[in-house]
């Protein structure tokens, strides 16, 4: 066995005990004391990115948290709430992967949480409880979402944006107005999160053919409420047909996926595991087309010319800047067609209600 001689040993205890307090929060002005401790474990070289979850401590947050810190290529992983980032930033830091896990508490250090970010991933904001809509959401997560989008274009205005909190209609609005008025925005950057709605919908129609969900592949275009979520069965792969029975069962259940689980939680919120998951889908495609790999395809609601709507999920293709192209959504049946028709009508409104938010 070989020892280390009694100096450097010291000094490795004490480099530990320099970056490391009790909750293992970031207690510094600066910041360096995180970017400190990553370049320790990165001095090999590791490739990675730095990845900021802001509302971490919530029902996705935590779930969402612990995915990434197994995300090989998550470098640094910075854990942002208002309330209870230290035992949940304590907890997941003991994991041993590669990612080096910081957390931030409270507003103060909402700007360090988010320096040098090549990704931020937002969840963070109330959830519905029965007989709630997502737009009944809008009062109070505009809000947060204008503050934290405030302070990426401050602290890392070129990180891709991946934007969970409802409504997503109306959210992804917002910050693309926040990051307007300061100078920021690059719409190929900003993506709402829609991937729940295809996690289900392939699940769902997976079950009536009676397939594997992996093999199964559902594009949902519109937008992340009731009638806006808009399957696209007839480009199902594999090549699938349904009866008409089976696309009313199919499209109602995709559109209601999120009450069904509000439901069923009976007011101790909405769905967080499952959505951890998709955030974690889709966060791991962003990274990886960051990192070069071609072809990467998913449904988002970004800044679109696809419809006449400013803002629309459908296919894009990721790249390294980000949304690199957005896929036309192909050829609709009559069902389709007459879905789209309703789907543009809420959410026109939807879109304007955070814009004029954004503005006031
Ligand atoms: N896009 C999608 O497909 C889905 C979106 N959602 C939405 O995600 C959001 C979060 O849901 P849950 O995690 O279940 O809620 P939660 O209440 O369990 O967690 C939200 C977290 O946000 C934190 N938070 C509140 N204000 C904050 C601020 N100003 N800065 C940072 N963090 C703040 C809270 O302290 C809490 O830890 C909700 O708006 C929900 O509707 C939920 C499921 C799917
Ligand atoms: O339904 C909700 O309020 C949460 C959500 O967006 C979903 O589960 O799709």
């Amino acid at each position: 066995m070989s020892m280390q001689p009694n100096s450097d040993a010291n000094d490795r205890i004490a480099r530990i005990a320099a970056h490391l307090n009790p909750h293992n929060l970031n207690m510094e002005e600066n910041n360096s004391c995180s970017l400190m401790s990553s370049n320790c474990r990165l001095k090999g070289g590791a490739p990675g990115f730095k990845v900021a979850i802001l509302g971490a401590a919530g029902g996705i947050g935590q779930p969402l948290s612990m995915l990434m810190k197994i995300n090989p290529l998550v470098s640094v992983l910075h854990l942002y709430d208002v309330v209870n980032t230290p035992g949940v930033t304590a907890d997941i830091s003991h994991m041993d992967t590669g990612a080096v896990v910081r957390g931030f508490l409270g507003q103060k250090q909402l700007e360090d949480a988010l320096i040098g970010m090549d990704l931020v991933i937002i969840p963070a904001g109330v959830p519905r409880k029965p007989g709630m809509t997502r737009d009944d959401l809008f009062n109070i997560n505009a809000g947060i979402v204008k503050t934290l989008c405030e302070a990426i274009a401050k602290s890392c205005p070129k990180a891709i944006v991946n934007l969970i909190s409802n409504p997503v209609n109306s959210t992804v609005p917002i910050a693309a107005e926040v990051f307007k008025r300061a100078g920021t925005y690059d719409p190929s950057r900003l993506l709402g999160v829609t991937m729940l709605d295809v996690v289900r919908a392939n699940t769902f129609v997976a079950e009536v053919l009676g397939l594997d969900p992996r093999e199964v592949d559902v594009p949902v275009v519109g937008g992340h409420a009731g009638i806006t979520i808009l399957p696209l069965l007839s480009q199902v792969k594999p090549p699938s047909s349904f009866t008409p029975k089976e696309i009313e069962y199919l499209t109602d259940r995709i559109q209601n996926g999120g009450t069904e689980v509000v439901e069923a939680k009976a007011g101790a919120g909405s769905a967080t595991l499952s959505m951890a998951y998709a955030a974690v889908k889709f966060a791991d495609a962003c990274l990886r087309a960051l990192r070069g790999d071609a072809g990467i395809i998913e449904c988002a609601y970004v800044d679109s010319k696809v419809t006449e709507l400013p803002f629309f999920a459908s296919k894009v293709r990721l790249g390294r800047s980000g949304v690199e192209e957005i896929l036309p959504l192909g050829p609709l049946n009559d069902y389709e067609r007459e879905g789209l028709e309703k789907a543009k009508k809420e959410l026109a409104v939807s879109v304007e209600k955070g814009v004029s938010f954004a503005r006031k």
